[in-house]
């Protein structure tokens, strides 16, 4: 499943209730802020390997179809919930290097724990996907930024499932 939607930049919502926008700009480990949320966490890992780039994901990276990049599909689950899937697109040279061995590792453990790597903008999506049984009413939220390490750059999108505690109003 891959994320090929329209990104806006966050401050084309500059209405949204609290506490969607306090996980949408939360700008510290998704993984910390979803651990502290929840008594059981687990990443699933979906898959991890070359693949075809949606077009937004290229014209975010400045890269074109004939240039190899890691896809990496995880869910982020909380209390057997699944509540953030998240699909990274990662330049080679970082596969090797930084992010060896990731496995079911979070990301965030290696990017938030080295402070070489700097965090852009945040952009934001919403997916009205008739193919999710909605808890909540649509649309659902998606974030996605680009971290920046020496020359190289990987987009980090995270799409919050209704299971999230983005959509409760008290979290
Ligand atoms: C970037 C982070 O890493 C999280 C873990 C990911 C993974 O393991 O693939 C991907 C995106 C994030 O939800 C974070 O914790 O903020």
């Amino acid at each position: 499943m891959g994320l090929d939607v329209v990104w806006e930049p966050l401050s084309r919502y500059p209405h949204l209730p609290s506490h969607i926008r306090s996980w949408l700009q939360d700008s510290g480990s998704l993984t910390d802020r979803i651990e502290s949320a929840c008594s059981v966490f687990n990443l699933t890992l979906i898959g991890e390997g070359e693949a075809q780039l949606h077009a937004c994901e290229r014209q975010s990276l400045h890269i074109n179809a004939t240039d190899n990049h890691t896809v990496r599909e995880v869910l982020l689950c909380g209390d057997e919930r699944p509540w953030v899937f998240a699909r990274s697109v990662i330049p080679p040279e970082l596969m090797s290097s930084e992010f060896n061995q990731l496995g079911e590792e979070p990301l965030g453990r290696r990017l938030f724990n080295d402070a070489r790597f700097r965090r852009g903008e945040f952009e934001v999506c919403r997916i009205r996907h008739t193919a999710f049984t909605p808890e909540i009413e649509l649309p659902l939220w998606g974030r996605r930024s680009v971290f920046y390490f020496q020359q190289h750059a990987l987009l980090v999108a995270e799409l919050f499932l209704p299971a999230s505690p983005l959509y409760q109003t008290g979290s």
